[in-house]
């Protein structure tokens, strides 16, 4: 089977690009994470007017219109009544947040390789911005239980329990949501179960990754990112967000849009594989993270993706009407991780026909 680890693999990273700052030494920020020119909304906070993005309840017996209409217009919605047990909820908080509460020398001994996927490390997009971000992550893909025992050799299972049954628990959800998005936009059944995808038979399994992130509180942050902007690789992801502003979303006609954290819901936002998949009709959403200076701020983002041997094609899928022409390139989800380790936000418009 081919890993992600693989696709990233050919994309190595400087450890200056992998190793982040350590936060609790920082009195200061350092010109090294001070943004020129952020936006009025970033520095002032003011709420954009009365705009908010959609909420729906996964029981709803519309979910499916909903979710394909907020997936449209918004390509971010918030969800209620999504079944998963708010305690496990709770405890992978808990353990995020006991893991960056280590010191920095600590969190390093499950630091990310330069040509890894998974571990302790500053966000992958990194690289492309001349800046560096007011952030720390760590990213699980299957079971964290090697990175763990790095840093709890014998006492990793507090850790790794919650992390793992949280991973089972997103399938599931995410496994539902595609059911909903592809029925409305009459994706087939084929490409509902990834057919092709295999090198033997039956197909493949998806691709997911949980992300831990942190957002320290932060000595200036009209100056400072938490997250720069931009659009996940992923068919969608389910992230829920601690309850500390700071997510934004970017609509069109609209600018920025500040998505509140409600602990008890979850936020699906759509990714590029699903811009692709559904011809564009469904964009992937951009969104960035601002810091505060009085608290800091933690999200779980879970990335849910077909798997990597699976060609990504709105010529295949059944998604288009009659007449209409596909307007990217077929690629397999692996090449177009690569391509976005690569481009960035440019990966979208390579592929474009
Ligand atoms: O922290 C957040 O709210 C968003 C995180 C995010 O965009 C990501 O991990 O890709
Ligand atoms: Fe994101």
């Amino acid at each position: 089977m081919v890993t992600l680890s693989e696709a990233y693999r050919d994309h190595p990273l400087h450890l200056h690009h992998i190793i982040p700052l350590d936060f609790s030494s920082a009195g200061t920020l350092p010109e090294t994470h001070a943004w020129p020119e952020l936006d009025d909304f970033a520095t002032n906070g003011c709420s954009n007017g009365q705009k908010s993005i959609p909420v729906i309840d996964l029981k709803d017996p519309n979910a499916m219109e909903v979710i394909g209409i907020a997936c449209e217009k918004w390509g971010v919605f918030e969800l209620r009544n999504h079944e998963i047990p708010l305690n496990l909820i709770e405890e992978v908080d808990f353990q995020a947040k006991r893991f960056f509460a280590l010191p920095s020398q600590n969190k390093l001994k499950a630091l990310r390789s330069p040509g890894g996927a998974t571990g302790y490390g500053v966000a992958r997009i990194s690289p492309f911005f001349s800046k560096y971000m007011w952030h720390e992550g760590f990213t699980i893909m299957g079971s964290p239980v090697d990175l763990a025992k790095r840093i709890w050799p014998n006492d990793y299972a507090p850790f790794c329990d919650p992390m793992e049954n949280y991973q089972k628990q997103m399938k599931h959800l995410s496994e539902q949501l595609k059911h909903l998005i592809f029925n409305f936009l009459d994706i087939s059944n084929e490409a509902k179960n990834w057919v092709g995808s295999t090198n033997s038979s039956g197909s493949g399994c998806a691709c997911t990754a949980i992300q831990l992130n942190s957002y320290p509180s932060c000595p200036d942050p009209n100056r400072a990112m938490g997250l720069a902007p931009h659009t996940d690789t992923s068919l969608f992801t389910i992230l829920h967000q601690s309850n500390t502003n700071g997510l934004q979303i970017f609509k069109d006609e609209v600018g920025w849009v500040p998505v509140n954290p409600d602990p008890t819901a979850l936020v699906v936002n759509t990714g590029d594989i699903l811009h692709i998949m559904s011809n564009g009709r469904f964009r992937s959403v951009l969104h960035r993270v601002m810091v505060n200076g009085t608290r800091p701020r933690y999200s779980v983002a879970y990335f849910y993706s077909p798997p990597l041997n699976y060609v990504v094609s709105a010529s295949s899928n059944g998604v288009l009407k009659s007449g209409e022409l596909a307007r990217f390139h077929s690629v397999t989800v692996k090449e177009y991780i690569g391509l976005k380790a690569k481009n960035l936000e440019k990966a979208l418009c390579l592929i474009t026909i």
